[in-house]
């Protein structure tokens, strides 16, 4: 195995310390206690799961976490009524609905009601047009998770080739404006992009956010590029047996066939524990930038894009 594993995990732990020693610093210079609300709309299993997370690591950096359980089957005019009071609340910087929602919820709509400024996943429309034209926005979570890794181990991503495997609103392309906006050359492909192999052989960075279990093989890598595996796919794992209520066991891939892919990248990041990790702490991140802005004060530095 040639390649380097980028280690998510500690990657993360190094940014929850960054967020920590600023959030320590807006309570004692300015009395500002940072806080981050998290709305869960029914009890999808993993949902709740990110959802206990994400509370535990905010409460660990010395932010407040305001959770909210809704019932699956809450109205739309009763979820837009809790945003406008998390909107209005002063101790609230930071707003993540969960996604997805029960199908009842148009979260379209959820989201763009959402305050721009309290907006740390940076999927209202709003933030997607500041992103899409360079100037300040809140950026989301994972693509600048993936950033951070990549400006680390690049130093400078001038002039790469970077091909972003899957074209979602919440990953393939916020992460393709921000390659961009780091002046790569960057190609968004998909499944259905023709010949894709060749495509992603063009790739000094490959991004895999398609959301097909270990699409993306060793193959098609070119030799010493960096490859960022988004994708969290669960799938079953016969030789690992069974559970005791005889279901097959499971594990978790990305999108990159790890083995394969780790002979010929140069640096690689795992799953889990590369840019899962990294999400969570770019949302606390998020959250310390969005109280920073909300109070005129200056932004941490590297932990935006
Ligand atoms: N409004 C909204 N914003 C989100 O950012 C959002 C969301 N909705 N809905 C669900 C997805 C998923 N997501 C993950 C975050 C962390 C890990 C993570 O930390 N994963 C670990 C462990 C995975 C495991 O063991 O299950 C890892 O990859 O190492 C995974 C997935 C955020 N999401």
């Amino acid at each position: 195995m040639a390649a380097k594993i980028i280690d998510g995990k500690a990657f993360a732990a190094d940014v929850r310390g960054k967020v920590t020693e600023h959030v320590a610093r807006l309570k004692e210079e300015h009395g500002i206690t940072p806080g981050l609300a998290v709305v869960l709309v029914g009890e999808d299993p993993a949902s709740q799961v990110y959802v206990r997370s994400k509370g535990k690591q905010t409460v660990e950096v010395g932010m407040n976490s305001f959770e909210h359980k809704l019932d699956i089957d809450t109205s739309e005019a009763d979820l837009l009524a809790l945003i406008d009071q998390l909107n209005a609340d002063p101790t609230v910087h930071g707003i993540l609905v969960q996604l997805p929602l029960p199908g009842h919820l148009n979260s379209d709509l959820v989201i763009n009601s959402i305050d721009p400024a309290k907006d740390v996943d940076g999927f209202h429309i709003s933030n997607v047009g500041l992103l899409g034209t360079g100037q300040k926005s809140m950026v989301p979570c994972t693509p600048l998770g993936c950033l951070m890794m990549l400006r680390e181990h690049h130093g400078s991503l001038s002039g790469l080739n970077a091909v972003v495997v899957g074209r979602s609103n919440i990953v393939g392309k916020p992460m393709a404006n921000l390659l961009l906006k780091d002046s790569c050359t960057v190609t968004i492909a998909h499944s259905r992009t023709k010949d894709l192999p060749e495509v992603v052989r063009g790739a000094d960075i490959v991004v895999g956010a398609v959301g097909r279990p270990e699409m993306i093989v060793g193959d098609w890598i070119k030799p010493g590029a960096t490859v960022i595996d988004v994708g969290i796919n669960r799938i079953d794992a016969p030789e690992r047996g069974t559970n005791e209520d005889g279901s097959v066991k499971t594990r978790l891939v990305g999108d990159c066939h790890f083995a394969s892919c780790a002979e010929v990248a140069g640096a690689i990041t795992p799953v889990p524990g590369g840019v899962g990790p990294m999400t969570i702490a770019c949302l606390l991140a998020n959250t310390v930038t969005a109280c920073c802005r909300a109070n005129d004060l200056d932004e941490p530095q590297g932990l935006t894009a």
